[in-house]
């Protein structure tokens, strides 16, 4: 499959997003069948070879080796708010059935009253026992970010995630700041770790597998951070899922709730089983993928094989990719 000999099953696929996330109504990628199983690529749109050269040593990795044992055979996982209005928010919440929430924050086009109402209906939704924490993709300024934390602590927030785009941001923000503070688009390079070590910038570290090129590229990262680890998905079908319950299966310690439920911001999945949570947990498996279920949602292969080819010939050519960058790119 490394070279695309033709040997490898490949099916696209183009499944619908229940609420637009991340900029995107339609979640797009490419499964490839290879000696261990299943792999996904699924980069989002807009990035190049390079960046994309890591989520497809991802996708490489699931499909010829597979994963580390697991240590755990379940994962505590919280349920996803996209920047959608109060009463749906709350309508999530309840249907999730997970005692943590992830709430967005900060959305393009949006005020911060939209932001207050949102988080107000999801702490009412999960009770004062419950868990929130918001996620700001690097969008404040850290003004800004002192700003709203204040505002919010009334909700008793677990932590933020990005408040802002940069490690030397993160790290102004915490130090004025009572609220834990994540970082995710601050960790996607091998060096970034030391980075945010060394700014101080964050309490906990948010992990992706694809992101980041594989499960054993991305605990190498978490072992490099020394900090508490969130496993978060990059909206995957319950392909990419499984890598990132992998993951957190394999990590030594696991204090937080993950961001792995995130199959119900899809219209619909490649798997006959999809990794879905039961009472806030989702099982460590591998669902298969379902032959009708991937002919229902199947698209064009041609265009994704090419983009995984171009992403290939990045890794070969030692083009590694630097990563995000300064700015904080929300994947
Ligand atoms: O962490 C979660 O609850 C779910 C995953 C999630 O929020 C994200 C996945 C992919 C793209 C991002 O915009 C977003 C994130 O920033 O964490
Ligand atoms: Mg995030």
């Amino acid at each position: 499959m490394g070279s695309h000999s033709g040997t490898a099953e490949a099916r696209a696929f183009a499944i619908p997003m229940r609420t637009r996330f991340r900029g995107i109504d339609v979640r797009e990628g490419l499964l490839v069948r290879g000696p261990a199983g299943w792999g996904e690529f699924s980069p989002f749109p807009e990035y190049g070879p390079r960046e994309c050269s890591r989520w497809w040593a991802a996708c490489r990795e699931a499909a010829e080796q597979g994963w580390p044992a697991p240590v755990r055979d379940s994962i505590p996982v919280n349920v996803t708010v996209p920047a959608v209005g109060p009463e749906r928010a709350a309508r999530i919440v309840a249907e999730g059935g997970c005692s943590t929430a992830k709430v967005k924050v900060a959305e393009a086009g949006q005020e911060p009253a939209d932001d207050i109402a949102r988080i107000e209906a999801v702490r009412d939704a999960i009770g004062p026992r419950g868990r929130v924490r918001i996620d700001a993709n690097g969008a404040w300024d850290p003004d800004t970010a002192v700003r709203m934390l204040a505002e919010l602590s009334r909700f008793d927030l677990e932590y933020v995630e990005q408040p802002c785009a940069t490690p030397e941001e993160l790290a102004r923000v915490r130090s004025r700041t009572g609220v834990p503070v994540a970082a995710d688009e601050s960790i996607r390079r091998a060096e970034d770790p030391l980075r945010v070590r060394a700014a101080g910038a964050a309490d906990i570290v948010v992990v992706k597998v694809q992101p980041l090129g594989g499960v054993r590229a991305a605990l190498e990262v978490a072992e490099a951070c020394g900090l508490p680890v969130v496993v978060s998905s990059a909206v995957e079908t319950s392909v990419g899922l499984a890598a990132g319950v992998a993951l957190a299966a394999a990590l030594p310690e696991l204090p937080y709730a993950c961001g792995l439920a995130t199959m119900h911001l899809l219209e619909a999945d490649v798997a006959a089983d999809p990794l879905l949570p039961h009472e806030g947990r989702v099982p460590v498996r591998r669902p298969d993928v379902d032959p009708d279920r991937i002919a229902a949602v199947e698209a064009d292969a041609g265009p994704w094989l090419r983009r995984a080819e171009a992403a290939r010939r990045a890794s070969v050519a030692g083009d590694v990719d630097p990563g995000a960058g300064p700015r904080a790119s929300g994947d």
